[in-house]
Parts: C-alpha cells; structure tokens; sequence
C-alpha cells in the first residue's frame, strides 16, 4: 500500500477544509467543521470495528474521555472556580493551556483507559466483545457522572475555549484518514482483517489474534479521544450525555451506511449521513421546495435518517461503497506475477522455523467419552508425502488438527526438528513449520486473493513489497497468479482450495498438512492438484501430509501411508504394501476397490 492510495482518500478533507475556510458562510463552514470532527470520530471507530468485525458501542465513551480532559486542560482559569468550585487543588494548574496541550491530554487520558480495558477484552471476540463495549460506555457514563468534582456531574460543563475553524480540524481529519487506511494495509491490519474473516485459518497461518486486536482499540481509542477533545471545543459546553447513546448510534449509522469495512465507507457514510440529516432538519421546521410548502413535520430527521439506513442496508449490504477502499478501485492489482523469493528467515515474528523430520508419537485425543485417536505414532522425514487414509471418523482431521495445534492432543507428543510443537501457543506452530488446509474451506473470503495470501507471508515475518512477492510466487505455484486482485469468495471452488494451499506455502513451511485438498474436485481439477502438490515437493522441499479418501491420488502421490481406522494406526507403509495389508482391505479399501486402486 502506498501513502498515496491513504492521500487520495484524504484529499475531499482537505478540499472541503479549505473551502469552509475561505469561501463558505459562517454557519456553513461551522456545519463543515463539525462533518470533520464526525469523520474522525467514525474513521475512528472503523479501525477497530471494520478490521475486527467487532461492533463497538464504546467509542463515544473514548470521546468523552477526550472531551473532558482536553476540556480540563484548556478550560479558563477565571471560569474554573465558578464552574468548578470543588476541583482538587492538584488539579487546578491544568487550566488555561492551548487546544494543541489538551489533546495531549486527551491522548493520555484515551490511552491509559484503552490500555486497562484492552489487554483483557482483546482476548474476546463477536458479541461477547460487543457487550464489553457497550458496557465499557455505561461504565465511562456513569464515572463522569458521579465524578461531580471534576466533571460537574450530569450538569453542563462550561468554559471550554470554543470557536474552533475548519482549518484547524482539516489536517487532524486528513491525518486520521491517512492513519486509518495506512493501518488497514500494515502487517498488523492484514492480519486483523484475515481474523475477521476466519480466526481459525487466521491463528493457523500465525496471526497472533489479541494482539492485533489490542492494537486496532488502541488506535481507533486514540482516534476517538482526539475527536472527542475537538468536539468539546467546537460546543464550548457539553454534558456526558452528549457523548451516550444518542451519539453512538448516530456514528454507527454512519459507519453502517457507507460500509463498515472499509475507510472510505466510514468517510463516505459520514458524510452522506450527515449532508441527508442536515437537509431532512431544514425540512422538518417547515420548508418550501420547488414552490411546494411543507408543514412543520416533527420527528422527520430522526425517521428519516432510520430509513435511510434500513433502504441502503436492504439494497447494499456492503453498505454504499461496498468491500474496497476508493483507491483500490484506482490502482492496478493484477500487476504481473512475481517469481522471487526473498531469503528465508522469521524478522520480528519471535519464531524460529525448524527444519528436520517431523515426529507423531504416542497422540491421543478424547471427546468426553469418545478416543477419536489412540496412541498413533509415525515419523515424517523432510520432503517425504505421507498420506492419511481411513474410513469415515477414523480420525484422520483430529491427528491433523493435533499435530497443528488446532485441537490440542490429550496425550502423547509432537516434535519438529526435535522440538516439542505441542507446547507452543498454536499461533507459533504454523510459524514454527507446519502449515495447514482445512477440510471445509477456510478462506478470508472478502480479501482479494493476493491478501489471503499476503497476510502469511507478512505472519512469517515478510514485509512490504517483499511480502507482495512471496505472495505471488506462492500464487504463481498453485496456478493462481492472474486471479489476485479477485475477492477469495469469487473464486471457483477448485481454485479456492488451491489458494488455501498457496496461503499454507507462503509460511515457509517444513510441512504442509493438507486435509482432503481434491475434496468436491473433478478428475481434471483432481490431477491439476497432483501436479502442482509434485512441483511444490520438487521446488520447495517441503513434507507433505495430505489426508484424502480419494484413493488413486494417494496411491499417486505419496510416499508412504499411514492408515488409521477407529482412532488407532492400523497400518504403515509404502502404497504397495499398504495396498495388499488384508487388515487395510478389510477396514477401509475393500476387495474389489483394493483392485481399482
Ligand atoms: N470437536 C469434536 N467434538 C466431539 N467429537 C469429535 C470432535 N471432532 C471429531 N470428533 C469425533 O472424533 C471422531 C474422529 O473424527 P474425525 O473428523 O477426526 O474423523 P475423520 O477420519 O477425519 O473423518 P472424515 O473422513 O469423515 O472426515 C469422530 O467420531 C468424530 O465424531
């Protein structure tokens, strides 16, 4: 992502800035300056909410906290004692400073408070963190509220230095902008995103989910204070109601309207939800349009601006401007395919990739009353294809999901280069070597393809235009290079099984443990994946552990064969030999398919 691409997105705030500076009325460029402070308020709240996919109902209450310290910081040292006759004595040199001192203050006081209520919600994800949130509102409400000292309570807070001009809050809303769409395009927002879409594939190819979630709150939490502070000083007055539900769901709408995912969405909904609400408040006090008189209509704003949403909500889900950013549509994302590969190594992820033969020994898993797997040992040497086979529930995706991490082994061990890959927390293990496929398709799918695969490479430590590379050569090995710039979703169902292979590759893997890939695929597509599995083995060296019930391809493609049936291995060997075990033919193959295969 270049800075270009945020600026572009950035330049109608700087337009409109400049022209409610210079050439717009008073009461106009005062109505532009409050559109900007709403921007960054929604811009905001979209870092956390658009990348997370968690709906938040606590921003507001990061705006508040922003408006009353700035409004501390800055408030008229001969006002404080009138309005605030109880303040601490240690609080009473604060007063009297800049509007620039007050939103270091803001930043401080939102950062702090992000920072205690952040580490433990980032563990929560969905609608638990949704209640957090609300709550996190309620909580900051009613602290300002009882803290009458310094708040003045639920009484109007007074003496705020007002008069804020659109050109002081331009280049805060542009700067947002930029921030918020070059966020959603670092390391840390891919990989936030690629949560959203799918949090097991995503902690599957290393995404460390709480931290990057911690780190989309802080911002959108910093984003929102700065707002919050601008916001007070364009009232000059203001009560903790001011910051509550009313306004909440006036920024949610916004944020709705124009698509909650992306940063021109947030831009672009705030400022259609603001211009319809503007025009609809005229009309509500009576109006005349096109020689037509209109009655006073009370209640039409906030009815109108309801169905506003419910009609785009209906019509577009995406909300106005769908899934991509403005500059997305602008750019070239079907460049030509790269065929570099950067040197290896994890910069930064905190993992060592480990190399050497990977080791089952001993695994054991149980459900309640249920052994899915019992003590099933078997070594995989580097580069080796070993298949999985077996009948139905044999438990062949839970040995998958044990050796990754997925579904911890209640028993036994699993090593890699020696190393003890079951103590590691499961975001490490893909990290550590051992990429994965799924048996039900788990893509990003509102990521393009490239994305999907770009948020591995950057999981593995590759950055920047390094990371696009890896990215593409990956591509390029499954056969997916032209289709890049393509939504995952869009995808042929061949082609996305190909692409989650394409995202395991892009780790760098030692193994690739690929659970039923030619599932659902017709022979042609079935013997394009024999293909491209062989050239992946033959290019990159990387083990292959590949379950599937499609015989032929296994008896193709592997090397050796671990058949398991009823949790426990019950054979082991070359595919000739496994071919002729009558215990093999009896449990799973069967006579006659024992003579097909
Ligand atoms: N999360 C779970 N909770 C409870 N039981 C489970 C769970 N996952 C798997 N099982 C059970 O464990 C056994 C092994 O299932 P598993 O999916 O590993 O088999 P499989 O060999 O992959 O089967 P298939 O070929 O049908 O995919 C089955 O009896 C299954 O019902």
């Amino acid at each position: 992502m270049k800075l270009s691409g945020a600026v572009l997105l950035a330049l109608p705030l700087v337009a409109l800035g400049l022209v409610a500076q210079w050439l717009l009325p008073g009461a106009t460029a005062r109505l532009a300056t409050l559109l900007m402070i709403y921007v960054i308020a929604v811009v905001g709240t979209g870092v956390y909410t658009g990348n997370s996919g968690i709906m938040s109902f606590g921003h507001c209450g990061f705006m508040a906290l922003g408006a009353y310290a700035s409004g501390l910081v800055t408030i008229n040292p001969r006002i404080l004692h009138v309005a605030l006759p109880h303040l601490p004595p240690m609080l009473h040199g604060l007063a009297g400073h800049s509007l620039w001192l007050g939103l270091v203050a803001a930043l401080l006081v939102v950062a702090v408070t992000a920072l205690v209520f952040g580490l433990p919600m980032a563990r929560l994800g969905g609608e638990a963190a949704t209640i957090v949130t609300l709550g996190f509102l309620v909580i900051v409400y009613v602290v300002l509220v009882a803290s009458g000292n310094i708040t003045r309570g639920s009484q109007t807070f007074f003496g705020i230095p007002s008069g804020l001009d659109p050109l002081t809050v331009m280049p805060i809303a542009a700067l947002s902008v930029v921030l918020a769409r070059l966020y959603k395009e670092s390391h840390s927002g891919l990989a936030l995103r690629a949560a959203r879409e799918d949090d097991i594939a995503a902690t599957s190819i290393g995404v460390n989910i709480p931290r990057e979630r911690f780190a989309a709150w802080l911002l959108s939490a910093l984003l929102c204070g700065v707002a919050g502070a601008l916001l007070a000083h364009f009232l000059g007055a203001f009560s903790p109601k001011d910051f509550y539900f009313n306004l909440t769901f006036l920024l949610m709408a916004m944020l709705i309207l124009g698509g909650i995912s992306t940063v021109t969405g947030a831009l672009g909904g705030t400022v259609v939800m603001f211009v319809v609400l503007q025009l609809l408040r005229q009309i509500e006090g009576g109006a005349t349009i096109a020689g037509v008189h209109l009655p006073p209509m009370f209640g039409l704003t906030s009815i109108g601006g309801a169905l506003v949403i419910l009609l785009s909500m209906y019509k577009l889900r995406d909300g106005l401007f769908g899934l991509r950013e403005l500059d997305e549509r602008f750019a070239d994302r079907l460049a030509a395919p790269g065929q570099a590969r950067t040197a290896a190594g994890r910069p930064g992820t905190g993992v060592e990739r480990l190399v050497g033969k990977l080791e089952v020994d001993g695994v054991g898993r149980r459900f309640g009353g249920l052994i899915a797997l019992e003590d099933v040992s078997f070594t995989v040497e580097p580069g080796q294809v070993v298949g999985l086979i077996g009948p139905n529930g044999a438990g062949k995706s839970t040995l998958i999901n044990a050796i990754s991490g997925v579904v911890p082994a209640s028993s036994g061990t699993v090593r890699l280069g020696g190393h003890d890959v079951a103590q590691m927390p499961v975001h490490k293990v893909p990290l550590a070597g051992l990429g994965r496929t799924f048996q039900n398709i788990r893509l990003f799918r509102n990521l393009t393809v490239l994305e999907n695969v770009r948020a591995a490479a950057e999981a593995a430590g590759a950055r920047g235009e390094a990371a696009v590379t890896e990215a593409r050569a990956a591509l390029a090995a499954v056969g997916l290079a032209e289709m890049s710039g393509r939504l995952a979703a869009t995808l042929p169902y061949g082609a996305q099984r190909r692409l989650e292979i394409a995202r395991a590759l892009a780790l760098r893997p030692s193994f690739l443990l690929l659970d039923e890939p030619a599932a659902g695929m017709n022979p042609t597509e079935t013997n394009e994946l024999i293909a491209v599995l062989r050239q992946i083995r033959e290019d990159h060296s990387i083990g292959l552990m590949v379950v599937e019930h499609d015989l032929k391809l296994i008896m193709r493609l592997c090397d050796r064969i671990v058949v398991l049936n009823k949790g426990r291995k019950i054979a082991e060997g070359t595919p000739d030999e496994v071919r002729a075990d009558p215990h093999v033919v009896e449990a799973y193959i069967g006579s006659r398919a024992a003579e097909a295969v």
